[in-house]
């Protein structure tokens, strides 16, 4: 999309024979089979090469597309080349949606580590409802970049808005990540839900449901409120519940089909949301913040309940006040 618009982009890609692809057939096979690429776009498995695109005189933006599991050794490589740039330091944001596996830790806090050592260049997360392919196509797209640094936010700005798409700003890099590590999970429920068929009003309450536990855990979290009804939370929630090219909610679908967790895994695809479901449960329990959702699919990836079981624990469940008392978090 960048390269589309006229940026000077260089993509660098850690396997050589997709950068080699990229450059020289334009193509992306394994990620974006049937997309052909722009001219304009340069690609390289060297990063001290894209590196040196966006240390010069100008600065620029890097784009850290790598999920939660590689992005404190990205950010460390990229660290190494930053202390030699000899011009303005550019900005870097990631589009990783999760909490760290074993730590759980959100993407910012791996992000502020890995960049501790040495010049710390402004940081931010670009968020919001978003599939690559679309993007690719051209299609408008309404994305959020995140950053308490407001160079952050003009960089990406200038970089990605106007055309296909829209960009807005906030300084709520918690909120925003923990909407875009929760809509994951929540997507493989409405997924399983989907699968075994229990109808659209079931998949609408799992969304709105959903959407409660994510701002109870995003707030207790120091995220504010308002953030999850914005493009990284509600907008993001809905389309990766919904859209059939969500990863999260293919595996959901499968899981509804009667297929196993290590059979959905087998192609290799990335679903953050089988990733980080566990974290996300520790912390809420951490924080003491019920997440029946998550706890539920917690149950089902990993404890072999069968979804059937879980929903009806779910809907077992006490009732109570749809909206949360003002005093307590623990409902
Ligand atoms: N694909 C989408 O539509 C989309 C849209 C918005 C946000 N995201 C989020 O962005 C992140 C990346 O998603 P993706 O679909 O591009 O993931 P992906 O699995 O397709 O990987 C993207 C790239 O990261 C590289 N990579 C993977 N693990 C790595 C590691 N440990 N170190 C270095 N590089 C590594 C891969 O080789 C690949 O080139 C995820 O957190 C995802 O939730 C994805
Ligand atoms: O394919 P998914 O489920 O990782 O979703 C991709 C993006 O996060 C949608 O915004």
């Amino acid at each position: 999309a960048l390269a589309c618009a006229n940026a000077s982009t260089i993509l660098w890609a850690r396997n050589e024979s997709l950068a080699t692809q990229l450059q020289e057939q334009r193509l992306n096979s394994r990620y974006l089979p049937g997309v052909s690429l722009p001219d304009t776009l340069q690609a390289t498995s060297l990063l001290n090469q894209a590196m040196a695109h966006v240390c010069g005189p100008e600065g620029g933006l890097i784009i850290l597309g790598v999920p939660v599991a590689g992005l404190d050794e990205t950010c460390r490589q990229v660290a190494h080349y930053l202390a030699h740039c000899s011009g303005p330091l550019p900005s870097v944001v990631w589009t990783c949606k999760g909490f760290e596996h074993d730590s759980g830790r959100l993407p910012h806090e791996i992000a502020q580590a890995a960049f501790s050592q040495g010049p710390v260049p402004g940081l931010g997360v670009l968020s919001g409802p978003s599939f690559a392919r679309e993007v690719a196509q051209g299609l408008p797209v309404a994305l959020t970049v995140a950053s308490t640094t407001a160079a952050v936010w003009h960089a990406a700005v200038q970089a990605l808005h106007g055309t296909a798409a829209r960009i807005y700003s906030t300084t709520d890099v918690v909120g925003v990540e923990v909407g875009g590590a929760l809509k994951n999970i929540i997507a493989i429920a409405c997924g399983i839900s989907d699968g075994l068929g229990l109808g659209t009003n079931a998949r609408a309450a799992l969304i709105t449901r959903g959407l409660a536990e994510m701002q109870r855990l995003g707030v207790a979290l120091g995220g504010q409120a308002e953030t999850f009804s914005g493009l990284t939370g509600l907008g993001d929630l809905v389309l990766t519940a919904t859209g059939d090219l969500s990863r999260n909610r293919q595996v959901g679908l499968a899981i509804g089909q009667g297929q196993t967790l290590a059979a959905i895994l087998a192609d290799g695809k990335t679903a953050e949301g089988v990733r980080c479901a566990r974290a996300a449960l520790a912390l809420g329990q951490r924080h003491q913040i019920d997440l029946p959702i998550t706890e539920a699919i917690c149950q089902v990836l990993f404890s072999d309940m069968p979804p059937r079981d879980a929903v009806a624990h779910l809907l077992a469940r006490q009732a109570k006040p749809e909206n949360e008392p003002p005093s307590g978090a623990f409902n």
